[in-house]
């Protein structure tokens, strides 16, 4: 079938050559509009980033009220245009084939955005279901269904087939995933979240689903380390539907496996740059924090991140692995902290009977007791950084024994030996219930550096007041607000506690997870710029799209919807 368009603006709609229907295209302007090949005759937030393949297809429909509409498919610019056929005006809304999620000959019950699946929707003869997915406001992502009436059923068929096969081709969207779902995760949930808020997004969008309960911890790390070679290799994508402790076992399994097979060292800090993985990762945040989603989407809600797995968008994320001399010790791509913040989750664990209050909790208890940590903190900043720590790095405390030339300083370029109160290391902007704003005063989901936030021995009360002024205004509001605060952006650092003066080490908060702090030796985190690729959208690139002044004359069930 072609779409034949002749100079003077008509157009025929042709199957293996015989006519079928005679389209009126009015004047050439108007032609040129609908069968423009020209990106730049569209608005930038109308532009596909599928790259198209050539022709067009073109039928005039009407919308379940009968009235009637032009629908353009344009194939150059892989997009979709509904055009309002009412005689007197003409108005056109269009859409990108990176937000079709499907088309369907069926209509599927939507309730709030999330499609209901009951496996008995009845087929229509001529109407052909759109399913676009729309962002309903600043952070959540939707469905919506937009039905046309075709003239025939075969011409129905046959968009049906041509809209399906180019979906398929589309190098994104994922056809197969490898879902784990913690069931005691978060509120213990995850289960019927993934049964009702995502499995019909999957299913409407065609993808085959592996789906593994997990029985225990480490049940995902096991499997992904020892899914078979065959399975392994035609890997699209994984996906924990849980929090960001099931989501750190798939990633610390996927990127030491990758680097296994592609023969690259990743115990050594100072190895050569790893190996990314070939598939993506994604997480529908159904634990308790749920940081790294809520990060990545500026939400946890779970539609949403279902929604950018099935459309396959797009982005990279640093990585950040954490070594014990010559040995990998944990992965990160969220938080690490040292000091209170690793005190109060060790302690919270003896509370977990307590639920999410157990935090609160914590955070009353040791702030009581007050810890104090010295230690050394060095590091390398990014070539971007423009602060030079030395003209805003206090002197160190006691005897440092790289100022008095004892040690080197081991290919570091700056170091400071401090009582701490903090030292929180941000991979990523990090928001959490506590951190709705973020952590992070700088730092992006894979902009190629981390933030070192370096917070001296302060005050049980000047405490509570910096930890109440990140959750109110965030890394960022912070750092406008107190200049003085030691935040550099770098690529490595290191800590060594001093044993001389703390009676113990310390412990680690590492995405939520606790990491013991050795007594002897100094611990090295290595960021790994943009080593992931994550199904979550370059929030940056997306602008909400105006409401149409027109709206409020609605003519159109589909042009309006
Ligand atoms: N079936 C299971 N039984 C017990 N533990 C499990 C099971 N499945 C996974 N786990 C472990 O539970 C830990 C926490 O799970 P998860 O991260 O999903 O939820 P959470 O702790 O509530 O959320 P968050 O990490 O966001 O605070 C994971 O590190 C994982 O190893």
């Amino acid at each position: 079938m072609t779409i034949e368009v002749s100079k003077d603006g008509n157009a025929a709609l042709t199957i293996d050559g015989k006519v079928q229907q005679s389209l009126d295209f009015g004047t050439s302007g108007e032609k040129d509009n609908f069968l423009s090949t020209d990106p730049n005759s569209l608005l930038p937030s109308q532009r596909s980033q599928v790259p198209g393949e050539g022709g067009f297809l073109v039928a005039d429909v009407t919308s379940p009220h009968g009235i009637g509409h032009r629908v353009v498919f344009n194939r150059h610019l892989n997009v979709f245009q509904f055009i309002l056929l009412d005689g007197s005006r003409k108005h056109t809304v269009t859409f990108r084939i990176d937000e079709l999620l499907c088309v369907q000959d069926y209509s599927v019950k939507i309730k709030s955005g999330v499609p209901i699946l009951t496996g008995k929707e009845p087929i229509s003869t001529n109407t052909l279901f759109f399913y676009f997915v729309f962002r309903k406001d600043k952070k959540k992502w939707r469905l919506k269904e937009l039905p046309v009436r075709f003239a025939t059923p075969s011409e129905r068929n046959y968009w049906q087939s041509i809209i399906t096969a180019t979906l398929q081709c589309i190098r994104q969207r994922p056809h197969k995933l490898t879902i784990f779902v913690n069931p005691f995760g978060g509120k213990g949930k995850a289960r019927h979240i993934y049964k009702t808020q995502v499995e019909p997004f999957f299913k409407m969008a065609g993808i085959r689903c592996n789906v593994i309960e997990t029985q225990r911890a480490n049940h995902a790390h096991d499997f992904v380390k020892e899914m078979p070679q065959h399975e392994w290799e035609a890997l699209e994508g994984l996906v924990s539907v849980g929090g960001d402790g099931l989501f750190n076992e798939i990633l610390s399994a996927a990127i030491q496996r990758t680097q296994n097979e592609a023969g690259k060292d990743i115990n050594s800090p100072t190895a050569p740059r790893l190996s990314t993985p070939s598939f993506r990762f994604g997480i529908i945040g159904a634990g308790s924090a749920n940081s790294i989603v809520s990060t990545v989407h500026e939400t946890d809600d779970w539609a949403t991140a279902a929604v950018h797995i099935a459309i396959g968008s797009e982005c990279n994320v640093d990585v950040c692995t954490v070594h014990e001399n010559e040995k990998l010790l944990r992965i990160s791509a969220n938080a690490i902290s040292y000091g209170w913040l690793g005190d109060v989750l060790e302690d919270s664990e003896r509370f977990r009977w307590l639920g999410p209050i157990r935090y609160q909790w914590s955070a009353l208890r040791t702030t009581i007791r007050h810890p104090r940590y010295r230690g050394r903190v060095q590091f390398s900043l990014v070539p971007k950084e423009t602060q030079d720590p030395k003209n805003s790095l206090p002197p160190c405390v006691g005897e440092c024994p790289i100022c008095e030339g004892k040690e080197t300083a081991g290919g570091y370029d700056f170091h400071w030996q401090a009582d701490f109160t903090h030292v929180i290391c941000c991979v990523i902007p990090t928001i959490t219930p506590f951190t709705p704003y973020g952590l992070a005063p700088f730092t992006g989901i894979g902009d190629g550096s981390l933030d070192l936030a370096m917070v001296p021995q302060i005050s049980r009360c000047h405490n509570m007041q910096f930890m109440r002024k990140v959750a109110m205004y965030g890394g960022k509001g912070l750092y406008g607000l107190d200049r003085s605060l030691n935040v550099f952006r770098v690529e490595r650092w290191s800590f060594q506690p001093n044993m001389n003066i703390n009676a113990t080490p310390g412990v680690w908060n590492l995405d939520g997870e606790i990491l013991h702090q050795p007594a002897d030796a100094a611990l090295h985190f290595r960021l790994h710029p943009q080593l992931i690729s994550f199904f979550g959208r370059d929030v940056a690139g997306i602008e909400l799209a105006k409401r149409s002044v027109i709206k409020r004359h609605r003519k159109s069930s589909i042009v309006y919807k």
